[in-house]
């Protein structure tokens, strides 16, 4: 049995983020790293992704198993309670990306740390976007994500040509809600679709290494995921055929200030710790049952 498989179920007793100590005598799991993403790509092992914007989250996500923690701009509506993410400036990123890279590095690590670009950190140049990646990379992040489609692809490829590991992000992107005139399902019209597919190979070209897919029809998210070579997706209200899956830490447990995302699982429900609902989380979508049709009516 892989130490994946024996992350504690819910309401098994806590596990010991500082320390590091693992409960039950269990190995480390190696450090989540971009060869190991591509290596679960390439033998269909589904990706689990949580947010989190502070260290004692973080480090409960990681000690549940969580192949990646995502610093997301999505701070701006759970933290500090915007009805958008437009206003989060990379100052905010940088000292919740440090938080969080803190909490990891506490407690023994595997997960690999992903930190967004807020908006305006990159639309203007290259050179920008490079300087804001590096504010963010050397507050502990180990990869960047950045939300656009083609326009993004000369600035995926000038930061991976310099080292910095990049997450693309397609489909909703909530950056540009006041242009989309809402948080709707993207990709939904033929061209719209086959300008998604181009975007998404176009991105892989220029060296993402994810790219997350949020509130696409799960259709188009599956196609898209067959047709990319290396690069890995990861889906938020885009189907179970994702290589990944990621959620935003507060809906998952069950805590939101608005209205709850139809694509939003309560894994609080069931279980009797976070860290209980955070191992039912991964469990749910290493087994691939998490989403479901349920969590997905587009
Ligand atoms: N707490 C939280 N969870 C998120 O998933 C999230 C954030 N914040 N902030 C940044 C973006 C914004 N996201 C959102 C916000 C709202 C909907 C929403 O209301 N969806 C409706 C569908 C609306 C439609 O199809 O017209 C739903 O019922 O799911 C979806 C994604 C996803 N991200
Ligand atoms: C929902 C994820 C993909 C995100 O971008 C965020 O949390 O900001
Ligand atoms: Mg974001």
């Amino acid at each position: 049995m892989s130490d994946r498989e024996t992350a504690p179920k819910s309401g098994a007793p806590a596990v010991t983020p500082y320390g590091g100590n693992r409960p039950n005598g269990e190995p480390k799991r190696k450090k989540v790293t971009v060869t190991r993403l591509a290596q679960m790509r390439a033998e269909g092992e589904k990706i689990a992704v949580l947010t989190a914007y502070d260290a004692t989250f973080a480090a409960f996500a990681d000690a549940a198993g969580v192949d990646c923690v995502l610093v997301g701009d999505s701070l701006g509506m759970v933290c500090q309670g915007r009805s958008s993410t437009v206003s989060v400036t990379l100052e905010e990123m940088r000292y919740h990306t440090q938080c969080v890279a803190q909490g990891l590095e506490r407690h023994a690590s595997s997960a690999l740390l992903i930190a967004d670009l807020p908006y305006g950190s990159f639309h203007q140049s290259r050179e920008q976007a490079f300087a804001s990646a590096v504010v963010l990379m050397q507050a502990g992040a180990q990869m960047i994500k950045l939300e656009g489609g083609g326009w993004t692809v000369e600035i995926v490829a000038f930061l991976t040509e310099r080292g910095i590991p990049v997450c693309a992000h397609l489909g909703l992107t909530p950056q540009t809600v006041a242009a989309l005139g809402g948080y709707k399902v993207q990709g939904r019209l033929p061209e719209e679709a086959r300008q998604m597919k181009t975007d998404a190979l176009a991105l892989e070209a220029a060296g993402a290494s994810l790219l997350v897919l949020e509130m696409v029809p799960a259709e188009l998210a599956s196609s898209i995921t067959q047709e990319l070579k290396t690069c890995a997706t990861i889906g938020i209200g885009a189907g179970s055929g994702t290589a990944g899956q990621v959620l935003v830490m507060h809906d998952m447990l069950g805590m939101n200030l608005g209205r709850m995302a139809k694509f939003v699982r309560n894994f609080m429900d069931g279980a009797t710790s976070i860290e209980g609902a955070f191992a039912a989380y991964v469990a749910a979508v290493k087994e691939g049952s998490f989403p479901d049709d349920k969590q997905h009516a587009w």
